[in-house]
């Protein structure tokens, strides 16, 4: 069979381009091997879409599912070699059907294999960001999965919700959708709840909300909600919307860019950050930490003011000037991260100290902040 895309209708939607992040759960339908008919009702989908003028970037699970599929579901141990091992052997078979199946629609795939150590610095994350843009101006449907095979604890994202947030920055999407096994997020998992309703819209996603959201209810998932959560979260802040739905929901890609309310949406925010902020928000993982007393917290939360070494009570980590670091509140609470202006060795000398003071402490000076209000984000 081979279609071609002449044969089909397009779609014609307000956005531009959309990132569709595929779970474990909706490629595998639950089951234990990729569930191709699926796929495929998926692929035309999203080739209508990008017939109709909207670049589709796939952030695709399933690599570990596939090389199980593929090695005649082997009893394992449930460590990380094993799971690197299995997404070793399925990221190539995942990669071919899906190459096979967008191939049937006239359309070219380019694989992205990251880290969270490719975004790190913010060099690679820009260099990161030209390839996907590259790849979307030749009109070919960027493919993206994480690194598996060599994703260690320090360097990876962990999980294809976060991953796809990233992701979505990086193309500068308009919306993320993000299919899973439920219609959307529910007042509490409604694999043990079955009395769980529908949450149809998130403003702002609060404690309260993070609660409910708890995770993988199966064993071929990672995360469950919590980590949609978080995606939505991030992009929600770097003014992307996004949308949790059902995999399996009839035409769901289709009627979600369509407009149409299907499962939980999550608006964007108004006041989208900057760039070099949603980069911070992001990607970073930091050199180190340090703890700011209260007024700090409120200088920073509420006025949106730079950290000064006056408000920083302790010190973690030894990083250079330029680093990122988190920032803490007395009860070791992250509240925020941002780039030092100081090296960790300066700044332990100079923390609780008035600004007037840096210079006679250390015999030099690089200013009074610690970390400026343009380099940091509050979480
Ligand atoms: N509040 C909630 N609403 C909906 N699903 C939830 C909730 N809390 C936990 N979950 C679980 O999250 C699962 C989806 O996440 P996951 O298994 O990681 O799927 P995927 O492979 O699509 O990423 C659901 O099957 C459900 O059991
Ligand atoms: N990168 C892994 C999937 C990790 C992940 O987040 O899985 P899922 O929760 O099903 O989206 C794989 O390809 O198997």
């Amino acid at each position: 069979m081979s279609l071609t895309v002449s044969t089909m209708s397009s779609l014609s939607t307000s956005y531009k381009r959309v990132v569709v992040k595929l779970g474990t759960s909706v490629l595998t339908s639950g089951g234990e091997c990729l569930d191709r008919a699926h796929m495929v009702e998926l692929v035309r989908q999203m080739a209508r879409l990008k017939r109709g003028g909207c670049e589709v970037i796939l952030v695709t699970s399933g690599a570990i599912a596939a090389g199980r599929e593929h090695l005649g579901q082997p009893s394992l141990p449930n460590n990380v070699a094993s799971k690197q091992m299995l997404a070793a052997v399925g990221q190539s078979h995942l990669i071919q059907q899906w190459e096979h199946l967008f191939n049937l629609y006239g359309m070219h795939v380019g694989q992205m294999l990251l880290t969270r150590a490719d975004l790190d610095d913010r060099e690679r994350y820009l260099n990161a960001k030209d390839t996907l843009h590259a790849l979307l101006n030749f009109g070919i449907v960027p493919i993206v999965n994480e690194n598996d095979a060599v994703a260690t604890a320090e360097i990876k994202v962990g999980d294809n919700d976060n991953l796809s947030a990233l992701v979505a920055m990086l193309a500068d999407a308009d919306k993320l959708i993000l299919l899973t096994d439920q219609q959307g997020l529910f007042t509490a998992d409604p694999r043990s709840n079955p009395q769980a309703e529908l949450i149809s819209e998130v403003n702002r996603i609060t404690d309260e909300l993070r609660k409910l959201a708890g995770g993988s209810g199966s064993n071929l998932g990672t995360g469950g909600m919590a980590t949609k959560l978080q995606a939505a979260d991030v992009a929600q802040r770097a003014g992307i919307p996004v949308a949790i739905a059902a995999g399996h929901s009839e035409g769901v890609i289709e009627r979600l860019v369509l407009g149409e309310s299907v499962g939980t949406r999550f608006c964007a925010d108004a006041q989208p950050l900057d760039a070099r902020k949603q980069w911070l928000l992001a990607a970073p993982s930091s050199a180190g930490s340090v703890t700011v007393d209260e007024g700090a917290v409120r200088a920073l939360v509420d006025k949106g003011s730079s950290l000064l070494p006056k408000g920083i009570v302790a010190l973690s980590g030894s990083f250079q000037r330029g680093a990122t670091i988190d920032i803490c509140n007395h009860s070791g609470r992250i509240i925020g991260r941002g780039i030092a202006r100081y090296d960790g060795a300066s700044l332990a000398k100079i923390l609780g100290c008035h600004s007037d003071q840096i210079e006679q402490h250390l015999g030099f000076s690089y200013g009074t902040v610690a970390v400026h209000r343009n380099d940091l984000v509050i979480l």
